[in-house]
């Protein structure tokens, strides 16, 4: 196969960002993606209906002239947050709201510390049709950093899907075979997304050989049985896993740094590298559910009526880029060949 025809995909979770960079964000996304779910882990984080506002039309400002681009706002959930919150949320059109438990990744301190005193919270969200998008991983230190997911769903996770059957939740970028087992056996109201990471990378290749700081995000990449089992997933063409790049960019320093940041700014080869990964699970005639029908279909929106065409050619991703603020950053996977482009 030489091309490609897909419906215009979305991206179900990402990291934009704000100020500045949200000129080089922004475009990187919109040059193939027609809409995105936007997370809230912004300081101060986007707690409220008046401030997602506020965020997306600084958003839409840095949509390049010619591109349609509909970023989708999420709420980023406090033991503040009140009832009346997801009813002024829902109402001003924002369609999730983001459950980081306390402390477990980039701009999480101010999230959820005490989970069972969001169930008043969760009740409205299922009442409202507002989905819970969730980082699934527990953060008490006693727990092996590679086992938190799988102890969020075995502690917490199970817990509030059996107690809100109602409620649409989307556990987001499921990174072991026990997240896609559960979500493939859980109802439909239950759904993942997965990144281009966890599907090309296992935590061989953040550690062997020296530490690379670029493959670092959170979750942090498993052993190799469990991205197979993501592989697995995605190959299979269940509607309830959809295609979330969790791209999270971090300036260079931050990243190669004695505490680096987590997070992979994946956006410049985002859909390229998922055709590569379904064409070696020779599935590419799955990547147009995986990329463009699955999340609307979840989400009960509509699908894009656009499509977009990759051709199979080779490109290198670049080694950086320069952020609008002059600092340069480093994109997942660069310097590597990537053998789809987007056509223009
Ligand atoms: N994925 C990451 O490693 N980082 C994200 C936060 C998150 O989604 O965990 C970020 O905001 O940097």
């Amino acid at each position: 196969m030489t091309s490609i025809t897909i419906i215009k995909p979305d991206d179900w979770h990402l990291h934009f960002r704000d100020g500045d960079m949200l000129r080089e964000t922004v475009p990187a996304t919109a040059r193939c993606f027609e809409r995105a779910i936007v997370m809230p882990n912004l300081v101060p984080p986007v707690v409220n209906a008046k401030m997602a506002l506020e965020y997306k039309g600084r958003i839409l400002d840095a949509v390049p002239a010619g591109h349609s681009f509909d970023p989708l706002m999420t709420l980023y959930l406090t033991n503040d947050t009140t009832e009346q919150d997801i009813v002024d949320a829902k109402a001003a059109g924002i369609p999730a709201a983001k459950l980081y438990p306390a402390g477990a990744t980039t701009n999480s301190s101010a999230a959820v510390k005490e989970l069972e005193a969001m169930y008043p919270v969760f009740e409205k969200m299922a009442q409202e049709g507002m989905l819970l998008l969730v980082h699934g991983e527990v953060t008490d230190h006693h727990v092996d950093i590679f086992d938190r997911e799988k102890v969020f769903i075995d502690q917490k996770l199970t817990a509030i899907v059996s107690r809100f059957p109602e409620l649409k939740v989307v556990f987001e970028h499921i990174t072991t075979g026990d997240a896609a087992a559960f979500v493939a056996e859980a109802s439909d109201n239950v759904a993942a997304t997965i990144t281009p990471q966890h599907l090309m990378l296992n935590r061989n290749d953040l550690l062997v050989g020296g530490v690379r700081p670029h493959n670092f995000c959170l979750p942090v990449l498993k052993r190799n049985t469990h991205q197979e089992a993501l592989r697995q997933a995605v190959k299979s063409g269940s509607p309830k896993f959809f295609l979330g790049t969790d791209s999270a960019p971090h300036a260079k320093e931050a990243k190669e740094n004695a505490c680096g940041c987590a997070g992979c700014y994946s956006a410049w080869g985002a859909i390229e590298l998922y055709a590569q990964v379904f064409e070696e699970l020779d599935a590419l005639d799955k990547l147009e559910g995986f990329a463009s029908t699955h999340g609307p279909d979840f989400y009960g929106l509509a699908r894009n009526k656009d499509t977009i065409t990759l051709v199979r050619e080779e490109w290198t991703i670049p080694d950086e880029i320069i952020l609008p603020d002059g600092r340069p950053i480093v994109p997942f996977h660069a310097g590597h060949v990537v053998h789809w482009k987007l056509a223009s």
